[in-house]
């Protein structure tokens, strides 16, 4: 079977189980693994944490989210973008989908999020299921690196010099339902300092 086109393999990732093999800067492995709430873990290192929620809205999801949120193809999802800002700085795109199948009893919250983070409605939750985390590199192509760097650019921030974006993303079920968490690390993370007044 002949390779993809080149520009087919721009746009897709190779998502995978084991985060040393993105061979990320060291820097990135430990927001990488972060094993609980990635909102919390940034609240710790910021002295104001703010969602920014891009939309929220009936989306096709991308063609390599269909089979893990249980789509034979790509279709309608709700979509909702984030940007998660620490001390008004941008350090996490986040993109998120729910099949329009799952009903209000499967995520009786997500709908309604606005500028509440999503993470505090899944962890804590005992019917919350989370699955394993794969990680990717985003080369600039990916439709998820390029609407991060958009949605920096419509704030008026420079996208990042960087060709690659690194990221992870977690299946949750609950009820009958799946919610598929995609997180871009933008390279400002690394500029965030564990702040000593902030609670894990
Ligand atoms: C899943 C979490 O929720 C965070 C908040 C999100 C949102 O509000 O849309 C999306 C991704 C996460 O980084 C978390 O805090 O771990």
């Amino acid at each position: 079977m002949s390779a993809p086109p080149r520009s087919a393999s721009l746009r897709q990732a190779q998502w995978q189980p084991h985060v040393l093999a993105l061979n990320a800067p060291s820097a990135y492995v430990p927001w990488l693994m972060e094993g609980g709430s990635l909102t919390a873990r940034l609240k710790a290192h910021s002295n104001a944490f703010r969602v920014q929620c891009l939309h929220q809205r009936t989306e096709i999801c991308l063609s390599d989210e269909a089979a893990v949120i249980g789509m034979h193809r790509p279709g309608r999802v709700l979509e909702r973008e984030v940007l998660l800002r620490c001390d008004n700085t941008p350090a996490v795109f986040a993109h998120t989908v729910v099949p329009r199948s799952a009903t209000a009893t499967d995520w009786p919250l997500f709908s309604a999020l606005g500028e509440r983070s999503l993470g505090t409605t899944l962890f804590g939750d005992p019917l919350v299921r989370r699955g394993v985390l794969e990680f990717a590199r985003l080369r600039e192509g990916h439709p998820l690196a390029r609407r991060a760097r958009a949605a920096l650019v419509g704030n008026g921030i420079a996208a990042p010099d960087a060709h690659i974006l690194y990221a992870r993303r977690c299946l949750y079920q609950r009820r009958q339902g799946t919610l598929l968490v995609t997180e871009v690390f933008l390279p400002a993370v690394l500029e965030l300092i564990k702040t000593s007044t902030n609670k894990r």
